[in-house]
């Protein structure tokens, strides 16, 4: 475990930091660290009208401590990723865990320049920035689905679940790949819309599909969907067991079915959740990708850190 030491250039960074947050109002101070430290020194280093303070560490041991000092803990799993890409996640995970909301300040403090040494702070604003799922996160699951196809389910899924329909929450669930074996798993839950349909028309690609598919979304099952984005079934219940499965607790059974055809097959499951309008993705019986609802759509992009345009607005 690496040990992230309290030296007095950290010192200096944390209180500058926790002065920036009470000077400019910002909800929260994120501290990503490349280690464990002292929780107490830390704590006590930054001013104590600074209430919201986030540690963020690769790994869940390193934070072992910090919520006993009144700290958020924030565990990223993501050893040996690009500063931006940890400190990306980080955010979006603090709001997946309800530590900030989506539209809020945060001052972040972190190593930019050299491993182990705390140099930078930034001022960040969250908003279309967190949207921007970068096609990387994509790519790296590594699966036989192409990256396209994908795209166009994780779109769907999160307008699905940011819009619902007439008014209702609804959440519903894609399994997108190795369509035969998925489809030897699944059982029909009632009369699909879809039979009979030429091929075209269930293509996801055609805007018009997509919204036959937000129409069925409201009805019970899962849509099987073909690598290439075509709807070969919809209202199918997904019948896997889940018994080697470890999952958050929380999540009921519509997951527990993506997690498991996930690990049974080379799919990935995509579920939106009714109660939440949280997208997840599943691959090999895991949570891969997790979506937080948001007012606009997912902007995709690359992953080449492009300096902020210059603001013109003046405030
Ligand atoms: N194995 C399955 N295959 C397909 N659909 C399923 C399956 N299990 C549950 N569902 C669908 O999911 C709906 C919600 O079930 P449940 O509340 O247990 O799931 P959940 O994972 O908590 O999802 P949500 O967060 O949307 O409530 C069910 O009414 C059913 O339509």
């Amino acid at each position: 475990m690496v040990t992230q030491r309290l030296t007095k250039q950290f010192n200096t960074m944390l209180e500058t930091a926790g002065g920036l947050v009470l000077m400019t109002g910002a909800d929260a101070l994120l501290v990503l660290l490349d280690g464990s430290t002292d929780w107490q020194k830390l704590r006590q280093t930054i001013p104590e009208g600074v209430k919201q303070v986030i540690v963020a560490a690769d790994l869940l041991e390193d934070l072992e401590g910090a919520e006993s000092e009144g700290l958020l803990p924030l565990p990223l799993n993501k050893e040996k990723s690009p500063l931006l890409e940890r400190l990306q996640h980080a955010l979006l995970e603090a709001i997946a865990d309800g530590f900030l909301r989506s539209n809020c300040d945060v001052i972040a403090v972190y190593s930019g320049f050299e491993f182990g040494k705390i140099d930078s702070i930034s001022h960040i604003r969250l908003d279309d920035r967190l949207r921007r799922l970068t096609s990387r996160d994509l790519q790296r699951l590594e699966s036989s689905v192409p990256l396209k196809s994908l795209k166009t389910v994780i779109d769907l899924a999160s307008q699905i679940g940011r819009e619902g329909r007439e008014g209702k929450k609804v959440g519903t669930m894609f399994v997108i790949g190795d369509t035969r074996k998925v489809l030897s798993h699944c059982k029909d839950s009632g009369f699909d819309p879809l039979k009979g349909y030429k091929r075209e028309s269930r293509n996801l690609a055609d805007a018009k599909v997509r919204e036959d598919i937000k129409e069925i979304a409201q009805m019970d099952g899962a849509f099987v969907v073909s690598p290439d984005g075509f709807v070969e079934k919809s209202r199918q219940i997904v019948e896997v067991s889940h018994a080697d499965l470890t999952l958050s607790k929380g999540l009921g059974s519509r997951h527990w079915a993506a997690a498991g055809i996930s690990q049974l097959t080379k799919a990935i499951g995509i579920v939106v959740s009714q109660s939440t309008g949280t997208v997840r993705l599943f691959q090999n019986g895991e949570t891969v990708l997790r979506i937080e609802p948001m007012e606009h759509a997912v902007k995709w992009q690359e992953f080449n850190y492009d300096p902020p345009a210059a603001d013109t607005e003046t405030n």
